[in-house]
């Protein structure tokens, strides 16, 4: 389908920040579509975790606008953006490690648990009806992320790619709309590499979710990524499909220098 007959699920707009004197992003347009996998890709210090900082509103722009489903960002703080529907993982793996992989999972539920405090201390009816639910979904996440086995291993002694797994499991217990990778192939040995793009895909198929990733495996993004977003020193440089990237001069220079 066409792209502009289409609603973008997320829109950014002349999105801006600076730190103090600093100019980190600039001047960014940017339209992700529904369940479409996105790659957010430039140089070292280019500004891509710092875009991704401010859609999950840990940074609030300097300048511009976002908008989810056609909804205005502006006011939300980094727990309304994960309830309204945005995920992320990080490009270091953040897990509770000492908690066990299926309370790890749990713990990313919070967005659509409905028991109170008061429900939880004196353990009532509907705090034993949710925790049984929360229970049971957090258990079909574990199966799709073949994490069932390891449920109730302690997730600092998963292996490195397991992890990886079980922090995006966490990730889509939030029920969001728009996934966020940052860096997901990082420390990956070539096999762990590919199973995890073939994960990705997996999530994209099953959740019917958009994602957009943050990588600088090149072989990674032109393989699973759809369309791709290229950042240099905070600005926009190109935008395109995997091969329109590839073969842009402006890109290849960015990279490779003059
Ligand atoms: N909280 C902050 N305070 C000051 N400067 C910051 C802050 N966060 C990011 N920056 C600066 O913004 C610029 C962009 O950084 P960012 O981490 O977003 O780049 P990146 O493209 O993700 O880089 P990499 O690929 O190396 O992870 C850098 O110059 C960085 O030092």
């Amino acid at each position: 389908m066409a792209e502009e007959n289409r609603q973008p699920i997320l829109e950014v707009q002349d999105l801006g920040i600076d730190f103090g004197g600093l100019t980190a992003v600039n001047n960014l347009n940017m339209k992700i579509y529904p369940e479409q996998i996105d790659g957010l890709i430039g140089p070292n210090g280019a500004g891509k975790t710092t875009v991704f900082n401010m859609l999950t509103k840990v940074y609030q722009p300097t300048r511009g606008k976002i908008f989810l489903e056609g909804k205005d960002m502006e006011k939300l703080n980094p727990v309304e953006a994960s309830q309204a529907g945005i995920a992320r993982t990080f490009q270091n793996i953040r897990l509770f490690y000492n908690m066990s992989v299926i309370d790890n999972v749990k713990t990313g539920m919070h967005n659509h648990i409905r028991y109170s405090n008061f429900d939880a201390i004196f353990r009532t009816g509907r705090f034993r009806r949710e925790e049984k639910e929360a229970e049971k979904e957090a258990e079909e996440l574990l199966e799709i992320f073949h994490l069932s086995q390891y449920a109730s291993l302690t997730a600092g002694n998963l292996p490195y790619g397991q992890q990886r797994r079980l922090e995006i499991a966490r990730a889509m217990a939030t029920r969001p709309k728009l996934l966020l990778l940052d860096e997901p192939a990082a420390g990956m040995n070539p096999q762990e590499t590919e199973e995890l793009m073939a994960m990705i895909r997996e999530v994209r198929d099953h959740f019917k979710i958009a994602i957009l990733l943050i990588e600088h495996d090149m072989q990674l993004v032109m393989r699973i990524c759809e369309h791709i977003t290229v950042l240099n020193y905070g600005m926009l440089l190109a935008e395109g499909t995997p091969q329109e990237i590839q073969n842009n001069p402006e890109v290849i220079k960015a990279y490779i220098g003059d």
